[in-house]
Order: C-alpha cells, then structure tokens, then sequence
C-alpha cells in the first residue's frame, strides 16, 4: 500500500474524532470565520517571482528537514522576504504540521496562507477558515470528480482560493472546473518520492490559460524556475530549500532578489 493511502485512512479516522469534538457550528464561530481573505491566486498572477513558501518541518520523504524554528519567524521572514504566499502543513502525523501553526502564522504575517493538507471531508475546509487561510489544497490523486466539485465550491462560497494538484494527465483531465483558482502540477510522485520538473513541463500545455499555474516540489535552484516560466507557470511551491536552513525568510529574500535579476 503505498504513502497516500495510509495517510487518507488516517485522515478520515482523524477528522471523525474531530467532528465528534468540535461541531462546525462552533469552527464558524471563531473571529477568522468572518476575516476577509487574500486571494493567492492574484497575487501570483501579478507577481514576476511567483514564490509560495512552505513550512515543512519534515515529510514521508525526508525524515528531518528542520525541527528548531518556530511558526513565527518563518511566517514573518517569509513575508520580509516579499513571497506571494506561505504553505502551512497542518498533517500531524507524516509532516509534524498542526493547525496552530496555521493560527501562528496567520498572526504573524498577512500574507496569503494556503492550508497544505490532506483534504478528504468538508469539515476540513471550514477548519481552514475558521484558523485563518485564505486557500485549500484538493489532491486529484485522492478526490472523486464529484468531491472536487462539491470542496472547491464550498471553499468558493467561503471566499478561499483553490489550488488543484496533479501529477498526471488522467488526474488533470478529470480535474477540470471553473471552481478551481490554481492547478498545481506536483513534480514529486507521491507513491515513488520521484521529483522530476519534466512532469511540470509535460502537463503545462494540458492546463487552460483560465487557471494560474503553479509547480510543486523539488524546486531549489533560480535555474529551475527560469525553465519553467517559459511554460507558463506563474507560481513556485518550494518548501525543504528554504526549511532546510536555519533562517528560511532570509533564504526566501535572497533567493527572490537574485529571481529578479
Ligand atoms: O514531501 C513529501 O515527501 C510528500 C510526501 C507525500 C505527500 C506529500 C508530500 N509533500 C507535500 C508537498 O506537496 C511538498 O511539501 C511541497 O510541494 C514542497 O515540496 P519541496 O519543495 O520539495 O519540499
């Protein structure tokens, strides 16, 4: 069995426990509820670097990234360093994320947030609101088409942008709506841990110009993102070469100013 469904089979275990606990009515009642979002989607669409960056403090490929930093100065470092938005991993279990590193982050900075989860209920989205983000992430790999229709809306009708991630033509074909902001294309397969930008290269021309394009994973040289612009990816999820060091903000900013060069 591989990574992806073990960590769904987790996931629906855990989000029942959480229902039984915290009923939605109680989620919209926090202050974020009705917080007005960013929209990452247009901030990438306007920006010539296009750098969403993440916080990964470890993942099912890489044991330890970085365990020393604290939410808080990643989230501001990263908004120092002018990104277009932050990742938040909030999966316990195989990232070491949690949705108080989404809280933190959200009082830390007021750039974009993207929850990075495994989204596989609806309560999930309203989680995500209710702590601050101002985007969901669906996986083709793990959602019906049905379920993908039925998420983005409702994130939509919450006003959080959406960002689609595949990692294959099947997966992008089955995908395809106008309730997705973004389609992101994931150079890392998650069954194998493979990254590969040939993927990012290969799906760009499948994707409509209606979406903002984004590439996901494995991505730590300017060299790379040059590469792919040309293809007409707009935005750049990096999350382990900035993570990996121990001032990811100041990583970020350096890495930017040379993109603009
Ligand atoms: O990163 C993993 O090992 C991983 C394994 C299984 C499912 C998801 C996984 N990663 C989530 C991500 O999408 C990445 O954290 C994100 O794209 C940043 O990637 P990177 O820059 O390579 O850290």
């Amino acid at each position: 069995m591989d990574i992806l469904n073990n960590i769904v089979i987790d996931k629906r275990q855990e989000v029942k426990i959480k229902k039984s606990l915290i009923p939605v009515k109680q989620l919209e009642q926090s202050v974020l509820f009705e917080r007005a979002t960013i929209s990452l989607a247009k901030n990438l669409s306007k920006s010539t670097t296009g750098i969403i960056a993440e916080h990964k403090r470890r993942s099912p490929s890489k044991e330890v990234i970085n365990h020393k930093l604290n939410v808080y100065d990643v989230a501001s470092g990263y908004e120092k360093a002018n990104v277009c938005g932050m990742s938040v991993l909030t999966d316990g279990k195989y990232f070491g994320g949690s949705l108080d590193d989404l809280l933190i982050a959200r009082a830390s900075c007021n750039i974009p947030l993207l929850r990075k989860e495994f989204i596989i209920d609806s309560y999930q989205i309203i989680e995500a609101k209710a702590h601050g983000a101002d985007a969901i992430l669906l996986i083709a790999a793990i959602l019906t088409k049905d379920k993908i229709k039925q998420y983005s809306e409702l994130a939509k009708s919450l006003n959080l942008d959406v960002l689609l991630e595949v990692h294959n033509e099947e997966e992008l074909h089955k995908s395809i709506m106008p309730s997705l902001d973004m389609i992101g294309v994931n150079n890392r397969n998650l069954k194998t841990f493979e990254v590969s930008l040939e993927t990012s290269k290969s799906l760009s021309s499948l994707i409509p110009n209606d979406f903002v394009k984004v590439s996901e994973s494995g991505i730590s040289a300017i060299d790379a993102i040059k590469t792919l612009q040309p293809f007409g990816y707009k935005g750049f999820l990096i999350g382990e070469n900035f993570m990996k060091t121990d001032n990811p903000g100041a990583n970020a900013k350096q890495f930017i100013e040379s993109l603009k060069l």
